[in-house]
């Protein structure tokens, strides 16, 4: 265990319930068992209105073996955060597919790994069911998302196929789980953390997914380091990102921006001349379509704020001012991380609908 000079403690916040933070503890030697302890938030946190979440690296002050207490001192800087689910210094999203039952559907996939992408956390696919195609389909399937910038690994829950692989890339990281409903996420979770007790092949009540249930957010720790946070089934994540971002979320398409350049700065990839992101990459039709929705999500969140908000106001000096169009900059803008990692929240918001 870590235990700093002045007896303070090092640890990981697991669940928040009330006012009280689950939180386990560093330890140094992989034998010896996680320790928790149930732990309330110090005055001059909430006075200074410092939050703490799931997810949170803690300093643990006065630890109370026997009652197992303790109170947060203090939050050590976040290296992420996702608001919905709120999560602290998350690393990664492991999307987990079917390849059969339910069919994988490319354009559903392609959805889940934009919206995934658009975190900009490590993106992992994951395609269960695999006792269910032969191995042709399954390298059919393989270099097709290979195009994509895609390695996906083919698991079985059912037959225990590659279920060590899937928790290597799992091992010390903090990652949230995510795909569509029936692919196997529940079963996955199981075999991978025996005691984590989700309830597998059921429509509704599913613990913390029932419409009924209060959300609630736990990581669950897996045998060998590392901590997993479920969330709830959805079928069509809403895409939230501007149509100048997209084009960043399509891997195979950063290759081509990496070595050439579009002749105009604000081209969109439809029919400007001297594109290099046109073309004929499979996914082109997607990166479209999605397209589409991003201008029209635009518009509207246009109309919808002030009407001069595509201009903007500019000093002429002398206590003079006139409103100018505002420059398209925002492709070249790195977006906030926040915004980035907003975008998992619909996947909370749409199973709560
Ligand atoms: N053939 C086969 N079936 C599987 C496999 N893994 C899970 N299943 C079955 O697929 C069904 C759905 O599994 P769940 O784990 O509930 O799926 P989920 O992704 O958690 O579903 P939601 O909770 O709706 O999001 C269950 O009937 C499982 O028994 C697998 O590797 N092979
Ligand atoms: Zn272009």
């Amino acid at each position: 265990m870590k235990v700093f000079p002045d007896g303070q403690l090092l640890g990981t916040v697991l669940a928040v319930q009330a006012n009280f933070y689950k939180v386990q503890l560093d330890v140094d030697d992989k034998e010896i068992n996680a320790c928790f302890l149930l732990c309330t938030r110090r005055t001059r946190l909430k006075k200074i209105g410092q939050q703490v979440m799931v997810g949170d690296r803690v300093v643990i002050e006065e630890p109370d073996w026997s009652g197992r207490r303790g109170a947060i001192a203090d939050v050590l800087p976040r290296q992420t955060q996702l608001d919905r689910p709120p999560i602290a210094n998350t690393n990664q999203i492991l999307l987990v597919f079917a390849v059969a039952e339910p069919p994988l559907e490319p354009y559903q996939l392609s959805r889940f790994l934009v919206k995934a992408e658009s975190t900009e956390l490590d993106v992992l696919l994951c395609l269960n069911k695999s006792d269910l195609v032969s191995p042709e389909v399954q390298q059919q399937i393989c270099d097709r998302l290979l195009a994509w910038g895609y390695r996906p690994l083919f698991i079985s829950v059912k037959n225990q196929i590659n279920i060590d692989q899937a928790a290597k890339y799992l091992s010390n990281k903090i990652t949230v789980i995510a795909g569509p409903s029936g692919v196997g996420k529940s079963s996955l979770i199981n075999t991978l953390i025996p005691h984590a007790n989700l309830r597998v092949g059921e429509v509704s009540g599913k613990l913390a997914r029932g419409r009924h249930t209060t959300r609630h957010v736990e990581l669950f720790e897996l045998p060998h380091g590392g901590l997993l946070a479920d969330t709830p089934g959805f079928n069509q994540p809403d895409l939230d990102c501007t149509p100048e971002e997209l084009v960043y979320y399509f891997p195979e398409v950063k290759e081509r921006l990496a070595v050439g350049s579009c002749r105009f700065s604000d081209c969109l990839h439809r029919d400007e001349p001297d594109c290099v992101v046109r073309g004929d990459w499979e996914r082109y039709q997607h990166y479209l379509e999605f397209l589409d929705e991003a201008i029209a999500r635009q518009t509207q969140l246009h109309q919808q704020a002030d009407p001069e908000s595509n201009m903007k106001l500019k000093s002429k000096g002398k206590g003079q001012s006139q409103y100018e169009p505002k420059l398209e900059s925002k492709k070249y803008r790195r977006v906030s991380r926040k915004t980035q990692l907003q975008a998992l929240q619909d996947l909370y918001q749409e199973s709560e609908d």
